[in-house]
This record gives C-alpha cells, sequence and structure tokens, in this order.
C-alpha cells in the first residue's frame, strides 16, 4: 500500500501519541498535586492491546468488496482487524476509555482508501446502491462520535478514509486562493503553502491530525480565530461526491443567487455527501509575530476586557482567557521555582484569583504589528504583564494538551472538553452554570473534580466557552460517570448558549440538536439528506 507510513501511525487510537499513553509523561510534581486537589489515587491503566479488542468478522458482502477492489485496487480495501480497528471512532474520552476496556467499539467492516474525487464518487455511488454505510474519515479527531462506525440498519458500514487525497491542486495568488485535496492534513497544508509564501492560519489544537475536509465538515475553529477567521471563514468552494452525483458550491467571493449553499455543506459532517475538495482563502505568512501573557483578577474582569477588545476590533490573532481554576492548573502542572515566585509576586500585587491571559499579535510589518499591539494594550491597563516569555511558553506548547491527556488517563483520570459560546450579556451565567452542573454532578466523598474554563474564539456579540474536567475515573463505571456530567452540562447550556461552538454534533449532541435549532430546522436537514442521499447511507447516526 503506498499510504506513507506516518499517516497511518497517527491513527494509532489508543491516545494521541504513536505509542499511546506509554509515550507520554506526567511529572512528580503533576501527579502529587493530583492527588492533593482531586483524591486520584494513582493507578496503571494503560491501553488495551489491539488483541484484546473484540471485533467482529468483517460482513462486507462480497460482490461489493469485488467491485471497490476494481474501483481504488484491491491494496487499498482493508479489512484486516488491525486496519479496521485503526478507524474505529474518534478521540473523546469515552472513545479512548472503549479502548481501555470499558464498553464496545463499533468498527468498520472496511477500510477503503480512494485515491481521488472521481474514486470517491465511484465509492459513494456503489455503496449507495448496495445500501453499505459510509462513514467519511478524516484525521479521525471528532470528539462527538463523528467518525463512530455505526451502520444503522444497514448491513455493513465502511470507513471511507480519505488519507490518500492529500494533494494541493491549485494556487491563484493573484485571488489569494487554494484548493487542496480534502484529506490533507493540516500541518501538510500548511507545508505546501509556505512554500509559496502564505499561510491558512487555521491552527485547532488537533492540527497536527486534522485534515481540511474534517474542519470543513464541522465548522472547526482555530486558535487564531480572531486573525483569520473560523474554519467556514476561510473555505470558498467545495467539490463534494453525494449519492445524487457531483456537486460544486461556491464561485465568487459573494453572491446573491439564493441562500449560500456552501454554509449548507459547512458543518454537515458527512451526511450530505463527502467533500473531496476544498477551495480555502490564504493569506501571506505574517512576518512579525509577539505573543504575551498578562494576569487579571478574575474571570469577570478578564472576560470585560476581552469584550473590550472585541467591540474595539483590537483582539490579538490570539486572544485567550484563563479562568482562575485553568490558571491554577497550568501552573501546578507545570510546577518549579518561577511557578512559586509568580504566585507570590501576584499576592504581593493583591491579586486574589489569578486568571492568564494571552495575546499574539501577528502582522506584515513591525509598525502594523506594534500600532495593534498598542490598540490591544489601551484595554489591557490594570493588567499584571508577565511579558513575551509567558506568551511564548503558550504558544510552543499548545498543542502539547492531548499528549499530556494521554498521561493523565493512563494515571486514572477523568479527563474530558466540551464546549458553547453565548452573548457577552450571558457569558459570565453560562460559565457559573455550567461549572457547577459539572461539578455537582461529578463530585463525591472521594473525588474531587476540577473544572476550569478558558475562552479562546471571541466576537463583536459573545465568545466561545471550553471546559476542562480532571476527576478521578470511577472505576466500576468510567464512561457512565462522565456521560452523566455531559447530560448535566448539555441542561445547563440549554437556553444559554449553543449545544457545540466547535466540535459539531456527531452522535454526542444529536439529542439537543433540535432545542436549539428547531423541529422545523431538523426537518429541514432531514429534506437535504433525503434529496441527496435516498437511501440514506452516508454517516449513519450522525448529525440528525
Ligand atoms: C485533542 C483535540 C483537540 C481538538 N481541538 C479542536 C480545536 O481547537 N478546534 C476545533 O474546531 N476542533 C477541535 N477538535 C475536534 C476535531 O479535531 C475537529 O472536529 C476537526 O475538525 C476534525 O477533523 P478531522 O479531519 O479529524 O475529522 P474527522 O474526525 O475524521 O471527522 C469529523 C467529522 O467530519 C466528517 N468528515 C471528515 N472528513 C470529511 C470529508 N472529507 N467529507 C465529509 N465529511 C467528513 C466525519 O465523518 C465526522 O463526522 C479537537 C479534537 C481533539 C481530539
Amino acid at each position: 500500500m503506498n499510504v506513507p507510513a506516518d499517516h497511518l501511525d497517527h491513527r494509532v487510537r489508543g491516545g494521541w501519541t504513536p505509542a499511546g499513553a506509554a509515550a507520554a509523561h506526567l511529572p512528580a510534581h503533576a501527579s502529587r498535586w493530583l492527588s492533593a486537589r482531586t483524591g486520584l489515587t494513582p493507578t496503571r491503566t494503560p491501553v488495551a492491546p489491539d488483541s484484546a479488542m473484540r471485533v467482529a468478522e468483517s460482513e462486507l458482502p462480497a460482490e461489493v468488496r469485488a467491485v471497490l477492489n476494481a474501483i481504488v485496487g484491491a491494496e487499498h480495501v482493508l479489512v484486516e482487524r488491525v486496519d479496521r480497528l485503526a478507524r474505529a471512532g474518534g478521540l473523546s474520552y469515552v472513545d479512548l476509555m472503549r479502548r481501555r476496556g470499558a464498553g464496545e467499539l463499533p468498527v468498520p467492516d472496511a477500510v477503503v482508501l480512494p485515491a481521488d474525487a472521481v474514486e470517491v464518487e465511484r465509492v459513494v455511488a456503489l455503496c449507495a446502491e448496495h445500501n453499505v454505510g459510509i462513514v467519511p474519515f478524516g484525521g479521525g479527531t471528532s470528539v462527538v462520535g463523528g467518525v463512530a462506525a455505526l451502520r444503522g440498519d444497514r448491513g455493513a458500514v465502511i470507513a471511507l478514509d480519505l488519507n490518500r487525497l492529500h494533494r494541493l491542486l491549485s494556487v491563484d495568488p493573484v485571488s489569494r486562493l487554494a484548493t487542496f485535496e480534502a484529506g490533507v492534513v493540516a500541518p501538510e497544508a500548511e507545508r505546501l503553502l509556505a512554500a509559496r509564501g502564505f499561510t491558512l492560519g487555521h491552527f485547532p489544537q488537533s492540527y497536527e491530525r486534522a485534515t481540511l475536509g474534517g474542519f470543513a465538515a464541522t465548522r472547526s475553529s482555530g486558535q487564531a480565530s480572531a486573525g483569520y477567521g473560523r474554519f467556514e471563514d476561510m473555505v470558498e468552494s467545495l467539490r463534494v461526491a453525494t449519492p445524487r452525483g457531483d456537486w460544486r458550491v461556491g464561485v465568487a467571493p459573494a453572491s446573491a443567487a439564493g441562500p449560500d449553499l456552501r454554509q449548507l455543506v459547512l458543518g454537515s459532517e458527512g451526511a450530505f455527501g463527502v467533500i473531496t475538495e476544498v477551495t480555502v482563502r490564504v493569506r501571506p505568512i505574517p512576518a512579525w509575530t509577539r505573543y504575551e501573557g498578562f494576569i487579571v483578577d478574575g474571570f469577570a474582569q478578564g472576560a470585560e476586557i476581552v469584550r473590550a477588545l472585541a467591540q474595539s476590533g483590537t483582539l490579538g490573532a490570539v486572544t485567550r482567557l484563563s479562568d482562575p481554576q485553568e490558571t491554577e492548573v497550568a501552573l501546578a502542572l507545570s510546577g518549579g521555582w518561577k511557578m512559586a515566585a509568580l504566585r507570590a509576586y501576584l499576592r504581593v500585587r493583591g491579586i486574589a484569583e489569578p486568571a492568564l491571559l494571552i495575546v499574539g499579535w501577528e502582522a506584515g510589518s513591525r509598525r502594523d504589528l506594534r500600532a495593534r499591539r498598542r490598540e490591544s494594550l489601551r484595554h489591557l491597563g490594570g493588567t499584571v504583564r508577565l511579558g513575551t516569555a509567558a506568551g511564548e511558553t503558550w504558544r510552543h506548547g499548545r498543542f502539547a494538551g492531548p499528549r499530556q491527556r494521554d498521561a493523565l488517563l493512563d494515571a486514572g483520570m477523568c479527563v474530558e472538553t466540551l464546549e458553547t459560546a453565548a452573548y457577552w450579556s450571558r457569558l459570565g451565567e453560562l460559565r457559573d452554570t455550567v461549572t457547577s452542573a459539572l461539578r455537582d454532578s461529578l463530585t463525591t466523598a472521594e473525588r474531587r473534580p476540577v473544572v476550569a474554563c478558558h475562552i479562546s474564539h471571541s466576537y463583536e456579540t459573545g465568545a466561545s466557552l471550553y471546559f476542562t474536567t480532571l476527576v478521578p475515573r470511577a472505576a466500576d463505571d468510567p464512561i457512565g460517570q462522565w456521560q452523566q456530567a455531559k447530560e448535566a452540562a448539555c441542561a445547563a447550556i440549554a437556553g444559554l448558549g449553543t449545544i457545540t461552538h466547535h466540535h459539531a454534533i456527531g452522535v454526542d449532541h444529536a439529542p439537543y440538536l433540535a432545542a436549539e435549532i428547531g423541529e422545523l430546522g431538523v426537518g429541514v436537514l432531514r429534506a437535504v439528506r433525503a434529496n441527496l442521499d435516498p437511501n440514506g447511507v452516508l454517516n449513519p447516526g450522525k448529525l440528525t
């Protein structure tokens, strides 16, 4: 098979690091702090070996397999258990726990790796004809069950792995457009663009593994969203393989030719078709960047500052406010004398509840960078400036979170995140309500959860809230423990914010969709789906 090995390594699904949790490391001071703060009794709970996982025989009909072999080549139709297991599920806590022996993981009957858009179209048409489910699989980083191999009432389901669609097809430097095949992973897209002096500027925490098709299918949002926009703001046009044929949307930078159908494809999570090509708007690589850290006193003060920045148009490309709990965790896990000194200094400065604010400016010239920073600083009076060391430390560690999660899972923690967004006037209430819901659900005599939160995407009218929960795992029911907490959080979100700001709907949020968009809205989505996919083979059980 001619798929580069490193493209497959990242599919080792037990954890983020290719070698699973074993390659991640939790320092002794972090372990001690977790025990004291949460009641953790460290245990060794490594990922189960593949051989311990239950994998049923493939039920892909022989005649379908024969035609698939003819379309993509037999070496690109994988039915070995190791290959199917590698595309079974995403990277939510529940999926990762299933890898640790808690609960069953749905496994696809085959993995199919087409080479280009035309092969994808032929595979989609074949599966539609034979009622075989299709789960589009990009980087497999979904945390909401988006790539769960559910077959519904179909006899079989395949994982349609977009890994071989990794080419840059064209660049239009005059219009600043680039067309990629949808399976290209973000770092490779950046590498290809950098060779031409451009950047996409999309840096979600899953950057190392996620694909452009996945970003489009989930309306992803990157850490520099204030500077470059959410992913849907970057997409100019799309090519989609549907059971009804090839579909292209987007021909000009703006159009009044009815509703914008690009927005229907963006966020469609593989339920309307398989995105095969994405044309994105690109920007010159910024010649100058500067990242700084600030400490504010409490979440409310920090949120007021971020709102002022957002409403005056002076946000940094990255503007990220951690609440005091998240700041406490960051300081505790970093450890060392510098952190102790910082805490002492903040006490002297009278900061009761330190909350870390990172602002990163990016610009084409030094003068422009200085001007942007000056404008932002007008709203940052009264903060404690930590300088560029704190900002650069955050920047260099910004993709480290998933590795740390592996280590925490291995040590016996339940670690999971959830996210939402709301208008500024409701943001404080939303944070308090969700924090309480998570805390109340997870607290027991032995377990004291940490519920931390940050704002990382801000708009004129509101912002996202991203919650991270750390609690010792309930050995008898680790999945139920989290699912109860998640339900409580979702109930708390209802009426105040959206059920998801950037993780998408998948399986996990599907029960909450009608409350947000109404039964009429769900009906519209179902009608589109039924039109494009009359047999309902596309990503069964997701979105609607
Ligand atoms: C540690 C971690 C951190 C994360 N941080 C962020 C973050 O900062 N911002 C953010 O937005 N998200 C984040 N996510 C969530 C996830 O990375 C995003 O949803 C991402 O967009 C998924 O891309 P992917 O290529 O991995 O897609 P996959 O996980 O493979 O698929 C996601 C969904 O899209 C569908 N899909 C994938 N490719 C296609 C295609 N070509 N055509 C049609 N449908 C398709 C799948 O069927 C599935 O429903 C994070 C996830 C993890 C595990």
